[in-house]
């Protein structure tokens, strides 16, 4: 059987007891290892196992599943996701290929950064589509989540934001040259997505949003050191909210009075964050 069991967001200990009962017996147990990352190291998560765990990247995952599912039809497989196995990132293809197979399929369900945002005082009744930001190149300044902001402030409603994350990227270069050599991970931060989001806002001039929108920073949801900011966009690009993971929360216009009272304790300043909020946020809109 196929188990797919949610980690949590945190560190090792998130597991659920029932997810942790079934990597115990398992013959064989994979990390998936390039949509999000535990804010622990996977030697960790091995000690507090109490067995090996198999790292898989994106390579094995799309192309070499069956490897992943050999056997599956007479041992226990598990594949560990970080965070909820069906939250943002759905591994689908994963559970149809093993249904192919006629491999058995079973899901241990776990907090996913679309339920731990609520920490930030925002409703999670009040959100609209969540977009993806990936990083902008020189030559490659992706917009299309743009169009689907406009849609959530149409209707007032707040926007996920989830940060690209760049895991065993190669250069140009050394793909050229077949050389498997990769670059040193990289995660977005919350300013370097705030500042995007201004950019495409200058590329596209449809005032969506603006600098003085209001938007909160969220860092490491559900740890000991998680960090909230809010604050205007321009505020928000300069912001320091260390390690990742990051998101950012484009707030919606028809704010609830207790959304607004609990955001505001954690602003970068709360008279830019009083006078942003005046001029077009509220309840009543
Ligand atoms: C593909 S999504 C996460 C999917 C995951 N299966 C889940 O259910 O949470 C990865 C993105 O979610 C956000 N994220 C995940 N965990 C986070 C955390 N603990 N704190 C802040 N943002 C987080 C980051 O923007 C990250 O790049």
């Amino acid at each position: 059987m196929l188990h797919l069991v949610g980690l949590g967001l945190a560190d090792e200990t998130d597991i659920t007891v029932r997810g942790l009962e079934i990597v115990k017996r398992a013959e064989r147990v994979y990390l998936e290892a390039y949509t999000s990352i535990l804010l622990v190291d996977k030697e960790k998560l091995e000690a507090f196992y109490g067995r090996p765990v198999i790292e898989a990247d994106r390579e094995l995952v799309e192309t070499g599943s069956d490897d992943i599912l050999a056997d599956g039809d007479k041992v226990d497989i598990v594949f560990l996701v970080v965070g909820d196995p069906f939250g943002a990132t759905t591994h689908t293809d994963l559970v149809l290929r093993a249904r192919e197979l006629g491999i058995e399929t079973k899901v241990v369900p776990n907090a996913s950064i679309m339920s731990g945002i609520g920490c930030t005082g925002l409703q999670l009744y009040n959100f609209g589509q969540t977009v993806s930001m990936v990083f902008f190149t020189e030559t490659w300044k992706p917009s299309s989540y743009y169009d689907r902001v406009r849609e959530n402030v149409q209707t007032g409603l707040h926007t996920l934001v989830l940060l690209d994350i760049k895991v065993k990227e190669q250069s140009l270069e050394n793909m050229a040259r077949g050389r498997r050599i990769f670059e040193p991970p990289r995660y977005m931060t919350v300013a370097q997505c705030a500042a995007q989001m201004l950019e495409t806002e200058e590329e596209r001039q449809e005032g969506v949003y603006g600098p003085d929108s209001l938007a909160v920073g969220a860092a490491r949801v559900g740890a000991a050191n998680q960090q909230l900011v809010s604050g205007t966009l321009k505020e928000l690009s300069t912001v320091e909210m260390g390690a990742p993971l990051h998101s950012l929360v484009l707030l919606g216009r028809r704010t609830h009075d207790l959304e607004r009272d609990y955001i505001r304790e954690y602003a970068v300043n709360k008279e830019t964050f009083d006078a942003s909020y005046a001029k077009g946020y509220g309840a009543s809109l």
